[in-house]
This record gives C-alpha cells, structure tokens and sequence, in this order.
C-alpha cells in the first residue's frame, strides 16, 4: 500500500461546502510544515478539488512513475531552516483545464478514491492530510472503508471537524461527528473557522457571527476545541494573488497583538511580487492566521502523539 511508509493520517472534514475546509487543510500543512514534519495532502473532493490552487500549483504535472504516480512538490524540505517537505495529489492535476469539472456517479468516485489511496508514491512522510468533499457522502463511507481496510493499526490518527459559526447550530457539524463515530474514526478536535472579522482598516477582530458555539459543541460531544480562526481577508489575497500579507499597526487579533509583518524582515515589492509556490511557507509566516495554525497544530501533535 502507497501510504505504509506513512506515520498519522489525518482527515478534514465539514459538514457542509463552503466554511473554509480546504483552507484549513492548506494551513494546517503550511504550519506542520514550517514546524519541521514532512507533510503530504490528498484531496479527495473530486467535484471541487481546490488544493492545487490553494497552494499556488496548479499548473504542475502529475509525474506517472512505474510503481503509481508521483505526488507534487509545494516545497522541498529545508533542514536548516526547520522546513518540512510538503506534496500533494489531486484530481485536480488530472483534470484538462482549470474550470473543468468531474460528473461521475457514485462507483466511479469510489474506484478513483480507492486509486488515490493505493496509487500514490508518498514515501515516508510525518503526516497525511486528506481533504474530503463536504458532507457525509458515499465517498465519506468508500474513504473511510479503505482507509480502515488498509491502514495499518493506529495510522488513521482521526479527523478534525471544521465548522462555522453560524454551522455549529446546525445538525451539519452533528451528522460529520456522528458519521466518525459509526465508521470508528476518533474524532481529533473541532476547528471553528471564520470566528470574527479581521478589518482591513484598523486591524481589529470583530466577532460578527458570535462566538463559542464550537466550544460549546466540542464539549456536547466530548471532543476537543481546537480553536477559533477569523476571517483575514489578507490569506485570501495571499492565496489568490500569491501576495504577502502586510498589517496596519497595532493589529489585534484575538485579543493579541499581532506581530507586524513589517518587522520580519521582508519588503512587500507589492504588485511585482509575482506568484511563487516555493515562497508561500515563507509568505505564510507573515500573516495573522500563522501563529493561530500553530498552536492549533501543536495541540493536534500532541494530541496525536
Ligand atoms: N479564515 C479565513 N479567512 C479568510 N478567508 C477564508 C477563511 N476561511 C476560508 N476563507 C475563504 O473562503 C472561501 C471558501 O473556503 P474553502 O475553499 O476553504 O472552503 P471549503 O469548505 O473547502 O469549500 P468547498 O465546499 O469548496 O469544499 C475561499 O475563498 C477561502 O479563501
Ligand atoms: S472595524 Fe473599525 S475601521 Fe474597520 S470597518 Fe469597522 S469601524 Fe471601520
């Protein structure tokens, strides 16, 4: 199997489109990452694959080795800097065009889920993150079948729950940690994404959309609370445009001062900073969302052990 040489396997999960799963997959990667662990993602939403864009590689080639494919390189490992290696496969390097879109029924799905986990040449990697459709769909149950079927024991660590807000008082979030319970897979914590509003303005974070309901259901189901992560709307850019964030002074976020990008030691050269994948670890350590990321993944490192 292309995942043995694979330490923890970890699965996102939300209970329905939209409420930043694929970001939070793109960052819990960046800051394994940057933590020193190689990491591999997987993304196995086959009707909207957004990895590839969401690491600035779309563009890149699926390799077809003998023995399966060849996963692609956001970056290689760094050791003197405490750089893991980060790859990643997805439908999306398959597809033709970048607006191209996948109508297969069920079956198919299935056999292409099953295909991905079997025929990726991962090599030995700390983590692998598989981000999934959201929902609980037939392709929850094929992933979660396969992955039991084959993983050796203890591989599959769990999956991390992401929510909203405003979701956590839905039965969405509920049917995802009910689906982990029925298919045995431990739950690792509940990530609530989009908690407050950093303004482009003056910095400050304002909960909008309130805040404490992913604590509060984290402890109705007796899981763990990850943390919240507000909407910055500075990783958009970094993820649209390929551009560094850049904070007013005095930016707040989460009831901390944030540390000013501008004192890191790099010069925004604005609109000619082009997009670079080598670059985004690096251009990530700049934005609010980092250190949030980073203790969320410490927390989940721990967790995991
Ligand atoms: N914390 C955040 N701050 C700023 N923008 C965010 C944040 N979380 C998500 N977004 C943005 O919201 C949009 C949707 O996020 P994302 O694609 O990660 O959602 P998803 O749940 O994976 O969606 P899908 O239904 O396609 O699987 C993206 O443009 C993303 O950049
Ligand atoms: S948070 Fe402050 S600067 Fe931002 S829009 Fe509101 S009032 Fe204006």
């Amino acid at each position: 199997m292309s995942l043995a040489k694979i330490k923890h396997i970890v699965l996102v999960l939300s209970g329905k489109g939209g409420v930043g799963k694929s970001s939070v997959t793109t960052q819990l990667a960046l800051s394994l990452s940057l933590s020193g662990h190689s990491v591999g993602v997987l993304d196995v939403d086959l009707t909207g694959p957004s990895m590839p864009r969401m690491f600035n590689i779309e563009d890149a080639k699926v390799t077809q080795a003998p023995g399966g494919w060849l996963p692609v390189s956001v970056h290689p490992a760094n050791p003197q800097a405490g750089i893991g290696e980060l790859r990643c496969m997805s439908l999306g390097f398959l597809l033709r065009g970048r607006g191209d879109a996948v109508v297969w029924r069920g079956p198919k799905k299935t056999v292409m889920i099953r295909q991905f986990l079997t025929d990726v040449l991962w090599g030995e990697m700390d983590y692998l993150l598989i981000d999934t459709p959201p929902g609980t769909s037939d392709e929850h149950i094929s992933l979660a079948e396969a992955l039991l079927k084959d993983a050796l024991p203890g591989q599959v660590a769990g999956a991390v729950v992401v929510t909203t807000p405003q979701a956590v008082a839905t039965a969405d979030v509920r049917k995802e940690l009910n689906f982990c319970a029925k298919t045995s897979i431990p739950v690792v914590g509940v990530i609530e994404n989009m908690a407050g509003f950093v303004c482009p303005n003056c910095a400050e974070c304002t909960n909008i959309f309130g805040k404490g309901g992913g604590q509060v259901m984290a402890d109705d189901f007796n899981v763990r609370f990850l943390g919240g992560v507000p909407i910055d709307p500075q990783f958009v850019m970094l993820v649209e445009t390929g551009r560094r964030p850049s904070y007013p002074e005095g930016t707040i976020i989460n009831g901390q001062d944030f540390p000013k990008a501008q004192e890191t030691g790099h010069v925004d050269s604005g609109a000619q900073e082009t997009k670079d994948a080598s670059l985004l670890a690096d251009k990530y350590r700049s934005c609010s969302l980092e250190p949030i990321f980073k203790k969320i993944t410490q927390d989940i490192v721990s967790a995991i052990g």
